[in-house]
Order: C-alpha cells, then structure tokens, then sequence
C-alpha cells in the first residue's frame, strides 16, 4: 500500500465535498419535500434537517432505530455532536441520507414506513424518452458478434454512470456536455478474460433507472451467452444518495425491460428467469449503506466478494469507498490502493469527485493541461480500472 494522505473532510469553503454538504444536501431536502404530500410531522422533521445539516451538528438516532447497532459499530459515537464539515466526507454524506429517511418516516411504524422518497425521480427516469431509445438500441445490437455486443452493454453500463440524480441537482447540464477524451483508463481487455467462462460474477450496483437498466442488460447477456454461470447484483438495503438501487428499483427496471417493445423485453424476461432459477440473486447487505471504506467491510462480505471470478463495482460513490476517500495523487497505482481486496476487482465509474487513482502519467498531465482540475468531477470522464 502506498503512502496514505488524509481522508477527505468537507470543511474547505469552496471545495467540492463543502458545496455538496452546504448546497447539495438542503436542495435534495426541498425536492423530496416538493414530491410528496407529506404531514406536518415530516414537514418539520425537514425544517429541523434543513437546519441542522448545514449549521448544526451530528444528533444520534432514535432509541428504537432498527441499525442503532450498524452506526454504533460505524463510528456514531465518535462523530455525534461533531459538524457535518468536520468529520469525513464520506461519513457525513451517509448519515445525511440515514437523517433524511428519519425525516420522512421511513423506519417510523406510521404510515410513511417504507416509502422511498427518491422513488418519483427514480420513475420518472425509467420513463424518459432517453430510457425508450436507449432500450430501442438494443435491436440493432441484437444481430450483431457476441464480442461486439458485450463491448457496447460494457460502455452503456459504464456511462449509465452519469444518469445520476443526485449529481443532476447541483450540475444540470453534466450530461449534455461535450465528453472530451472520455475513458481516462481502459482495463477492459482485463476484465474481459476474467469474465470469461467465470462462474460467480458480483456486480455492486451505484444507481437505479438509466444505470441499473444498463447494467441488468450486461449481465442479461453473460448469463444468456455463458461467459458466467451466475451473477450475485448487490443493491442496497435501503434508498441511499438520492437514486441509489434497491431490490425495489431492480423490480421497476426488470418490469421496464419486459414491458418494453422489442429485444429488450426478451432480456427482461431472461432476467426475471434467472432471478427464479438462481442464477441472478440480488443481495442487500447492510455494509452496502455504511459510511465507511471497503477495507472496513465484515467477514461475510469479504468472504462473498473472495468466492467471485471478478467483483465489478459501479459508480462514485463505491470508487471512493473501494480507493479509500483520499486525495491519492493521481498516479498512485490502483492495484496498491486495492490490494486489500479479497478477490479480483474492477472499478467502472464516471469520474464525479475529486478521488482519482491510476491514472498513466500523461494522460493525468493532457487532462490538467485542457481542464485544471475540472475533469476530477465534471462527470464527462469515466474509467475502467481492473486488478486481477
Ligand atoms: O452515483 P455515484 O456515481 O456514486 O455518484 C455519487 C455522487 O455523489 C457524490 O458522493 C457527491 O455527493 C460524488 O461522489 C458523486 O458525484
């Protein structure tokens, strides 16, 4: 393992991680609150979160809370009563959604329990003109090479990444913008002869809608080909950074895809197959929500992701939890930062924050050179990151 710089706080007025704590988190806030008919019991809840998640401090959960247990072994006691900017980012970041489920009800016993709050923008995703294209697609792709299919449902997995509502919040023009050099890593010639004739495959899933449709597509297509013999998709146990995938959200995208005209409808049903035969399980660890980095993970996690041929993690989020929230420099090998893990893994990601590791010396230099460091979170870069 190289040197290990610090972790990274939100507590630098006009850095990345302050403006998602200080603008981000209160503009989720209102647009949950703007979605539901809630009570005045969730409308002041709101208020009190509004209030607190950018002036106050961290408040421990209610007695009856049913993961008080989690966030104990999570590092609560350390960080109660400390400021959202001062403690790591990524633990802060967690907690805000953790608090914003409080807000709602979504652990209470009343009528709320179990509503996802994030569940109209999720929806109204999988119901985009963009979604309808994107599955039409898939009808030209049908007839052509095994090969070339699998590379193209590689790429839209990949860039499925940056269909991310939270990101869309606070940069709304992300996803139009031009994509300079897009892939700033390409180790998918790697992850393809891992994948090869594999038998256990992990997917950790980052987002639902026009991420998870992708990604359920690719792995619709290595059941159906026999590159692997099943694949294990984690999902998270419950609604996470705004459009976070949960079991509920691979439901939605399965009855989308069979729904949908054409071949995409024969991929849904494959998939509704495999999830009846076993060759697709969906998992929702409660590791899957912590506000902590990989390496922290529990022995049953650890002992999954060992048994896989490759576990292939999505998205941000999970990039920063795999490389640990550090301001590595960018050079710093991928392989060392990940050396931790229990089994081959591969990072597929659109780069949305400012934690970056193996990247080759010049493309670090052509990137700074046409951007500053704009491209560390514009969301118009992504990467393939493998280590065997
Ligand atoms: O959905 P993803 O790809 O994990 O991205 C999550 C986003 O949220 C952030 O954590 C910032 O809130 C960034 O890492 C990223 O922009």
């Amino acid at each position: 393992m190289p040197d290990t710089p610090p972790v990274i706080l939100a507590d630098e007025p006009g850095s990345f991680p302050h403006s998602v704590l200080a603008e981000r988190h209160p503009a989720i806030i209102r647009q949950v609150r703007e979605a539901f008919p809630y009570g005045p019991e969730q409308h002041r809840a709101l208020d009190a979160l509004l209030e607190n998640c950018t002036k106050g401090v961290i408040e421990t959960l209610p007695v009856a809370a049913p993961d008080r247990a989690d966030w104990a072994a999570w590092g609560v006691d350390e960080y109660t009563g400390r400021s959202w900017f001062d403690v790591p980012w990524l633990w802060s970041e967690s907690r805000f959604y953790r608090q914003l489920l409080e807000a709602v009800g979504y652990f209470g016993s009343g009528p709320w329990q179990g509503i996802d709050p994030f569940r109209p923008f999720k929806l109204a995703e999988l119901d985009a003109p963009e979604t309808d294209e994107e599955l039409a697609a898939l009808d030209a792709l049908d007839g052509r090479p095994a090969d070339e299919q699998a590379a193209a449902l590689l790429h839209g997995s990949l860039w499925g990444n940056r269909a991310d509502l939270g990101f869309r919040l606070s940069d709304a023009d992300a996803e139009g913008r031009d994509a300079v050099p897009g892939l700033v890593a390409d180790d998918s010639a790697t992850l393809w002869s891992l994948l090869d004739g594999a038998d256990t495959l992990c997917l950790v899933a980052d987002n639902a809608g026009r991420e998870l449709v992708p990604d359920l597509l690719l792995i619709a297509h290595l059941l159906a080909q026999g590159r692997v013999r099943r694949a294990i998709l984690h999902v998270k146990p419950y609604p996470y950074y705004v459009s976070d995938a949960t079991t509920a959200d691979v439901v939605d995208a399965v009855r989308r895809l069979i729904r949908a005209p054409g071949a995409a409808a024969g991929h849904g049903r494959g998939l509704w197959s495999a999830m009846a035969d076993g060759s697709l399980t969906v998992r929702a660890h409660p590791f899957s929500c912590a506000p902590l980095p990989y390496q922290a993970m529990p022995d049953d996690l650890r002992a999954e992701f060992a048994a896989a041929a490759v576990t292939v993690v999505k998205g941000d989020l999970n990039y920063r939890r795999l490389v640990g929230d550090r301001m590595w420099p960018p050079t710093t090998p991928f392989a060392g930062v990940t050396d931790y893990f229990p089994g081959p893994v591969a990072a597929l990601r659109t780069l949305k924050s400012d934690v970056i590791t193996g990247l080759a010396p010049a493309t670090e230099a052509a990137l700074v050179a046409a951007e500053g460091q704009r491209w560390r979170t514009g969301g118009t870069h992504a990467l393939i990151q493998v280590r065997p």
